[in-house]
């Protein structure tokens, strides 16, 4: 269970999150959503401790993420940020072999079953035909699952994904939200697709900085709060074929 108290940040006094309150059930699987700049990746960044708070705290199973350390922190949080890159000189499995980093010391060095985390992770984002591929040679979508793999790899309680089906064809986009669906990870995940937030367990929707719904897809997003933080007309409609909701979407006149 993710816990998030009171929680602002603010860049030079700017203020950037406002006062922000949730928590995250241990397992769930919750879409952040909101318009370009309202703090999606902010807020993502201060729960894997890598912002400070102005105010406030994020407790990780209990825990305040402060009084963790760097490496505490890393055993339970992967996030894969949107513009991830990697040094150039790795090859696809390298890249995913630093997703270990943390779980190893002088006297446990690397092991079998690292060997076998890191080929389950590759396998998991079908990226074991690559893994001798040098990075440089690799295409977006591709280095984008590798980022996944790495994140997975890190076998981590949390996991916090900014945008991650952007670069993906599809099949990729659909595999990689069942996958992070199915896993009994809690999950948070910044997403543009709102159709692709319909499938998480609970939707947040930021709009300047502010948190201004969270709670199941269908009851927050609703014509209303799109019109009101995206500036859209939304109608939602009904697949025939398994009764699921889709949105569409049309600008205002
Ligand atoms: N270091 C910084 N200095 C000044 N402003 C910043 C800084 N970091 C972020 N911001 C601003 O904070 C706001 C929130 O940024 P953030 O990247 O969290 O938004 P986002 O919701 O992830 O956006 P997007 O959908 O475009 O990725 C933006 O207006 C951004 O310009």
């Amino acid at each position: 269970m993710i816990t998030v108290q009171n929680l602002s940040y603010a860049v030079k006094g700017k203020p950037l999150l406002h006062a922000l309150t949730m928590q995250v059930a241990r397992g769930e699987t919750l879409g952040l959503i909101g318009p370009n700049g309202s703090g999606k990746s902010t807020l993502l960044r201060l729960l894997a401790g890598l912002l400070r708070p102005a105010t406030g705290r994020v407790h990780l199973q209990g825990r305040p993420l402060d009084t963790l350390t760097r490496r505490a922190i890393a055993q339970q949080v992967a996030l894969v940020e949107q513009h991830a890159d990697t040094a150039e000189k790795l090859t696809a499995r390298q890249a995913v072999e630093l997703g270990r980093t943390p779980w190893l010391t002088a006297l446990s060095p690397w092991s079998e079953a690292d060997d076998s985390i890191v080929s389950a992770a590759l396998a998991t984002v079908a990226m074991q035909d690559h893994a001798t591929r040098p990075w440089a040679t690799l295409s977006g979508g591709e280095r984008q699952r590798l980022h996944i793999a790495r994140a997975l790899a890190q076998r981590p309680e949390l996991l916090l994904l900014d945008e991650p089906t952007n670069h993906l064809d599809i099949r990729h986009q659909l595999s990689i939200l069942r996958l992070v669906s199915s896993l009994p990870v809690t999950s948070v995940i910044a997403l543009h697709d709102l159709n692709q937030a319909m499938g998480c367990d609970r939707v947040a929707v930021l709009h300047q900085g502010r948190l201004l719904a969270i709670g199941p897809p269908a009851d927050v997003l609703t014509p209303a709060c799109l019109r009101d933080v995206f500036g859209v007309m939304a109608r939602s409609l009904t697949d025939p074929t398994d009764g699921s909701t889709h949105l569409r979407f049309a600008p205002i006149a």
